[in-house]
């Protein structure tokens, strides 16, 4: 197993309100991108601002690559993108970027190669040369990203990094996203875009009210239920029966979802395998219905993300 990037060991911040984060344990592998969701206020900015230096924790330990978290060895590691980001608006982006280049101790030469690809590569070009007090909040945004890769950071922290942007923005940030990942960095985000965490992250973190509700890998995620439907012409009830005793498999009618005006039914079942899939498939056609159509539909992230909310108090924003 590579060297763990991220290592936290029950991380606590309790604020004077009585919030915060609470006994947070987890490790993230060098490489690794990893997803941390959860309700608004459940604790994942302050999560990530301790592991940043930012915000010093009431107890527990944390390391970024062996280094203790608020240490400089620490911080030299990092790239971070704010939730709450504000830039020199006096400055032109381009300069802001290269600011903040010479504070991550890049040399000028460097600095000249790396800064116009990075202003393209997060989507700002040309515009660089405008001043920040001129940029949109999504061009802010953009801006914020380059700010958080200009030292080659091994291990970059973005939190919320496409809340500002347009659908085309988030597509462009995602593949950057997968870039990032492609380059070996650890990546861990903090997101409420359920499609990104699925699309880009290994593995994924629920918080809810500071501490962590589940955990686990996006794959092992969605796939915990597959789901299977059938549409079928020619069903019966008895029909229905037979398939049951003949397969011993769950299979039912799906409450969502009526006849088709052909008088195709559609049929479900929850199924371990693909073989049991076609184990019913075959039973269907030997028992003369017609299968017009089957396939899986796995759970996605976001129904995931409901269920293990659902009933739960979350202190959010909301109270
Ligand atoms: N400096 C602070 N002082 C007191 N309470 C705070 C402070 N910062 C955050 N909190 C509270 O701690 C809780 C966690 O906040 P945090 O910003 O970490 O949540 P979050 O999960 O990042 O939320 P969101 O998804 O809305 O960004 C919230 O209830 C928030 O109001």
């Amino acid at each position: 197993m590579s060297e763990a990037a991220i290592v936290a060991d029950g991380l606590t911040k309790q604020f004077g309100n009585g919030r915060g984060c609470r006994d947070v344990t987890i490790a993230v592998e060098a490489g690794e991108a990893f997803g941390f969701l959860g309700p608004n206020g459940a604790g994942k900015s302050t999560f990530v601002k301790m592991m940043v230096g930012l915000v010093m924790p009431t107890s527990g330990k944390g390391t970024l690559l062996g280094q203790p978290i608020g240490s400089l060895p620490s911080k030299r590691l990092i790239g971070y993108l704010p939730e709450l980001y504000r830039y020199q608006e006096w400055l032109t982006g381009e300069e802001v970027v290269r600011l903040h280049a010479r504070l991550c101790g890049v040399d000028r030469q460097a600095a000249d190669r790396r800064v116009p690809r990075l202003l393209e590569d997060v989507g700002i070009g040309l515009r660089g040369r405008d001043r920040v007090k001129h940029y949109s909040k999504g061009m802010q945004q953009r801006l914020g990203l380059a700010c958080a890769l200009v030292g080659d950071p091994p291990i970059v922290f973005l939190d919320e990094p496409s809340s500002a942007l347009d659908p085309i923005g988030r597509m462009e940030v995602r593949r950057l996203l997968e870039r990032l990942k492609a380059q070996g960095k650890t990546v861990f985000l903090n997101s409420h875009l359920l499609e990104d965490v699925e699309a880009v992250c290994d593995r994924i973190a629920l918080m809810n009210d500071g501490r962590i509700l589940r955990h686990g890998r996006v794959a092992d995620v969605l796939q915990q239920r597959l789901r299977w439907r059938f549409k079928v012409g020619g069903f019966s009830d008895a029909a229905l029966g037979w398939l049951r005793e003949e397969s011993g498999l769950p299979v039912g009618i799906p409450p969502d979802a009526g006849s088709d005006r052909d008088g195709a039914v559609w049929l479900e079942a929850d199924l371990a395998n693909e073989e049991q899939a076609g184990w019913l498939n075959a039973l269907i056609v030997e028992q003369g219905l017609t299968l017009y159509e089957a396939g899986p539909r796995s759970e996605r992230l976001e129904s995931w993300f409901a269920n293990a909310v659902a009933g739960l108090n979350h202190r959010g924003e909301r109270e």
